[in-house]
């Protein structure tokens, strides 16, 4: 029996290209594994069903001259056609302007949590953009407030683990960029472990990594965790120079990395994890399909990967839609889906009891399904 992945407003197999369909058995499977997402903004989770009713509540005027913005159906359609990351950004940025109470965001936040626990995620570290919503006037812990009860919640409710990953925008000057990490509030979100680490993220050319050593150094000396986006559109060079220049632990995307072998090994020798974003990068037109996408490379080279959503609500999938994808592109063994996750649970950024609390989990799934019974 086919299980085709459906949800609500959006129907995944909407992109003739991305035929999401999986064997009922291994669908479940997939599901009950625990999940780390590593890579997930959440102003990107913001639906077009909860953009509009934000817009309404906040007398918030979405562009009249963008027939897109007519509807949360129309809205929905555009996002089927972007063609570039800046073609999505323009509607990411948009979109995230009817955010302005800590209620917003928390709502915001909670749709997420709620798709990430249908999904089987134990474990969630989220992206937010500060500078996007301080510039338009909102506070720094007015964003904080919203999310970390969200979080809370999310716990006690769910069970599921998070921590906040602070990005900064390198389409803007790099001196914002310091100045937002140099405020009181965000020091003091870092110092209280609010915020656990930082990230880099908008159109990657032509700001390579090198440009934000300044705020990277800084934050290695607070003993923050780092990661930035590279070798998403940009080119290979750009991952070697995060690792080389802001010294990161992790890369987002980093898909093109297979496009430089010695790089390739020099990854998997340090351990350093990918975290991928399979639907993401057909939508945005980074490959022509998810079956071209350097996965069966990684996993030959022991390169380390995590599958993540980046942008649920714009991408058409959450986190297990993005494995079913894989699944479907490259039938990987029951060995090779343990292996990945163990990769994810070990390249998180959480203490070793709640490892080892996901590695029992997923032993225990792996056990199930080897006995029929998943
Ligand atoms: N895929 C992506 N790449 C770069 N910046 C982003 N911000 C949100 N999603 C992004
Ligand atoms: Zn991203």
């Amino acid at each position: 029996m086919l299980c085709y992945v459906k949800r609500s407003l959006r129907s995944m197999c909407k992109y003739f290209h991305i035929n999401v369909m999986c064997n009922s058995k291994i669908h479940s499977f997939l599901q009950a594994l625990p999940k780390c997402e590593h890579h997930i903004h959440l102003e990107g989770a913001l639906s077009p069903s909860i953009l509009f009713t934000l817009a309404a509540r906040n007398q918030i005027t979405l562009p009249q001259d963008d027939p897109a913005f007519g509807s949360p159906e129309s809205l929905l359609a555009r996002y089927d056609r972007f063609t570039s990351l800046d073609d999505f950004l323009h509607y990411y940025y948009i979109g995230m302007s009817v955010l302005v109470h800590a209620a917003d965001f928390e709502a915001l936040a909670w749709d997420y949590f709620q798709n990430a626990a249908k999904d089987g995620v134990a474990h969630a570290e989220v992206f937010f953009d500060p500078q996007a919503h301080i510039e338009r006037g909102v506070t720094y812990e007015t964003v904080l407030a919203g999310f970390t009860a969200a979080r809370k919640r999310a716990e006690s409710q769910f069970g599921i683990s998070s921590e906040l990953i602070c990005c900064f925008l390198r389409h803007l000057p790099v001196p914002d960029c310091i100045s937002t990490f140099e405020l009181e509030a965000v020091q003091a979100s870092f110092k209280s472990g609010a915020v656990i680490g930082i990230g880099l993220d908008s159109s990657e050319k032509p700001f390579p990594p090198e440009m934000f050593q300044e705020i990277y150094h800084k934050a290695e000396k607070l003993g923050l965790r780092r990661t930035a986006h590279a070798g998403e559109e940009g080119p290979v060079e750009y991952i070697r120079n995060a690792l080389d220049t802001l010294h990161v632990e992790r890369i987002d995307h980093g898909v093109r990395l297979a496009e430089d072998k010695g790089l390739l090994q020099r990854v998997a020798k340090e351990g350093k994890l990918l975290s991928v974003c399979p639907l993401s990068n057909v939508l945005l037109r980074c490959v022509t399909a998810i079956s071209e996408l350097p996965i069966r490379k990684f996993l030959d080279a022991n390169v380390k990967f995590s599958i993540n959503s980046d942008d649920p609500a714009y991408f058409g999938g959450y986190i297990l839609d993005n494995y079913c994808a894989v699944h479907e592109a490259f039938q990987l063994s029951v060995e090779e889906w343990r292996g990945i996750c163990e990769a994810g649970i070990e390249g998180s950024w959480c203490g070793q009891a709640r490892k080892g609390e996901m590695l029992g989990k997923l032993n225990a799934v792996v056990r199930e399904f080897a006995l029929g019974n998943v």
